[in-house]
């Protein structure tokens, strides 16, 4: 079931994986649906610029399928932003030690060839597509991981696990921006596929807005199409 039409009191938030492009093989494998670039720019006019990604990938990699996006972008969950296309703001993770944290990541994964370890500016990933069988192992090393690098926070999502600076997360990303014009006083509403997009689904409800599902599996959202050709069906029809 679906939502009423988009209107101007809107204000869109959109996941990028899984939501907007179907899930890629490997991290850089994106298949970019040809009419998303224009897709977005139409959303972006017809909603008065209320329009932003939130997305769990950097910014700089995100911006790589998306060049010309003219919206804001949060990314890494939230703890990137980038109002005008060019300045990206980071939240203060400097107690971290990023490249001692992909260094420990690597060291774990040298171990098991299938895990494909992907290096962040605000953490680390590791996917595990290849062998599905070694979830347990992962989640069990980044919790470890996560007790040796103070500061660090766990993110699971599909076929990897994530450490990210603590505290950052979609649902504070959709609230930064609604203290934000020209999203600020309008009814928001959130798509997306997967466990990190949850807390801004429920986020949004909580705000009176409107959360849409993409795919399958449990969810928040009180709207769910299948996938993301559905969901542009619905977005720009
Ligand atoms: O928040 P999103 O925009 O949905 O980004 C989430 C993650 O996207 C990328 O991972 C995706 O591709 C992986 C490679 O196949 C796959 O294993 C994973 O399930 C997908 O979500 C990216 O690599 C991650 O850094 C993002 O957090």
């Amino acid at each position: 079931m679906l939502p009423a039409r988009l209107t101007s009191q809107n204000a869109l938030f959109l996941d990028f994986d899984g939501t907007l492009a179907e899930v890629p093989v490997t991290p850089d494998a994106v298949n970019l649906p040809p009419g998303l670039p224009a897709m977005l720019h139409r959303l972006y006019d017809r909603l008065g610029g209320a329009v932003a990604l939130i997305t769990g990938r950097d910014i700089s990699d995100l911006r790589k399928y998306l060049p010309d996006f003219p919206g804001a972008i949060s990314g890494s969950h939230g703890a990137e932003l980038s109002l005008d296309g060019r300045t990206i703001s980071t939240t203060d993770d400097t107690q971290l030690d990023i490249p001692a944290l992909h260094a420990a990541a690597h060291q774990f994964a040298r171990g098991y060839p299938p895990i494909l370890v992907e290096e962040k500016r605000h953490g680390v990933v590791l996917h595990y597509r290849a062998d599905p069988s070694l979830a347990e192992v992962v989640h069990a090393a980044m919790r470890q991981l996560q007790r040796d690098f103070p500061g660090t926070g766990l993110q699971a999502a599909k076929m990897q696990v994530e450490l990210r600076p603590a505290g950052v997360g979609k649902d504070k990303a959709l609230d930064r921006l609604m203290e934000l014009s020209p999203y600020r006083g309008r009814i928001p509403v959130y798509a997306g596929d997967d466990l990190p997009d949850e807390v801004a689904m429920a986020e949004a409800q909580a705000r009176g807005g409107i959360a849409i599902k993409v795919g399958d599996g449990e969810t928040v959202a009180h709207y769910r199409v299948a996938n993301p050709a559905a969901l542009a069906a619905w977005l720009d029809p």
